[in-house]
Order: C-alpha cells, then sequence, then structure tokens
C-alpha cells in the first residue's frame, strides 16, 4: 500500500511538470475524457490479459489500470485513502449486503 500512496504523490506533484517531460502532465493537460477514455482503454488491455495473456502481460497491463486509475482520481480531486475507506467499509460484509446498502444511499 506504500507504494500505491507514493505513486500518487508522485502523480499529483507530476501534474504541475511540462508535458514534454511528463506523461502525467501529458495525460491531465489533455483533459478528464481523455484520462477517463485511457483508463478505459487499460481495463480492456487487462481484461483481454486476463482471459488470453501469460501471467507477465496480466501483471504488466493490470500495473497500467492501477496507475491510469490513480491518475483519474487524482485529476478528479479524490484521494486513495478516500477509496481505501470505501473498501474498509466493505469488509465484513457480504456482497449481497454491500449491495443493499449501496442501494439504500441511491
Ligand atoms: N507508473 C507509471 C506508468 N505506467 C504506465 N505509464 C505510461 O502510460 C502509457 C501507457 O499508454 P500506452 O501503452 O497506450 O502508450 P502510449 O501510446 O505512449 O500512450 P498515448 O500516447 O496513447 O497516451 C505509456 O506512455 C507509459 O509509459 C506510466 N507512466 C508513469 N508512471 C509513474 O508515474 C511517474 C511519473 O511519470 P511522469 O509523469 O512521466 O514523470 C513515473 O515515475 C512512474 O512511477
Amino acid at each position: 500500500m506504500e507504494t500505491l500512496h507514493r505513486l500518487e504523490e508522485t502523480i499529483a506533484a507530476r501534474r504541475a511538470a511540462s508535458p514534454d517531460e511528463s506523461y502525467v502532465a501529458k495525460l491531465n493537460a489533455k483533459g478528464l475524457p481523455k484520462i477517463a477514455q485511457k483508463l478505459g482503454e487499460e481495463a480492456t488491455e487487462t481484461v483481454i490479459a486476463g482471459v488470453a495473456g501469460s501471467n507477465e502481460e496480466l501483471v504488466g497491463e493490470s500495473a497500467d489500470l492501477i496507475f491510469h486509475l490513480l491518475v483519474l482520481l487524482s485529476a478528479r480531486g479524490v484521494s486513495l485513502d478516500h477509496v481505501l475507506a470505501e473498501l474498509e467499509r466493505r469488509e465484513g460484509l457480504s456482497g449481497i449486503e454491500e449491495k443493499a446498502s449501496r442501494s439504500a444511499k441511491e
């Protein structure tokens, strides 16, 4: 988890860098729809690796997916801790109880 928090900090710091020097800055300069699109592409690549790729390919695509998710969260101003708190809230709930708790919120 330390790694993810470190990466979150790096992403936040790189947002202000020059797009010529930083992939994070380049993606941010393109705006939220492009970041979301990129995350969708990485999700698709992860699915394909999950069904037909090697474990090594699945690991690589999973890393791309998590990285791009952190870029999207950062662009929206949502912290990793916020997401982790939601996962912790779900701990101990069954899948059915979790679904019910979400329906109640809607
Ligand atoms: N973990 C990553 C990471 N994973 C994937 N990528 C980039 O994500 C992109 C993946 O998209 P594609 O495979 O589609 O490649 P692409 O064709 O170059 O992408 P596009 O031209 O379509 O945008 C590649 O350019 C990868 O280099 C990452 N870029 C950066 N990081 C981390 O972010 C930090 C800051 O990076 P900079 O912002 O570049 O300094 C780095 O030190 C790393 O820790």
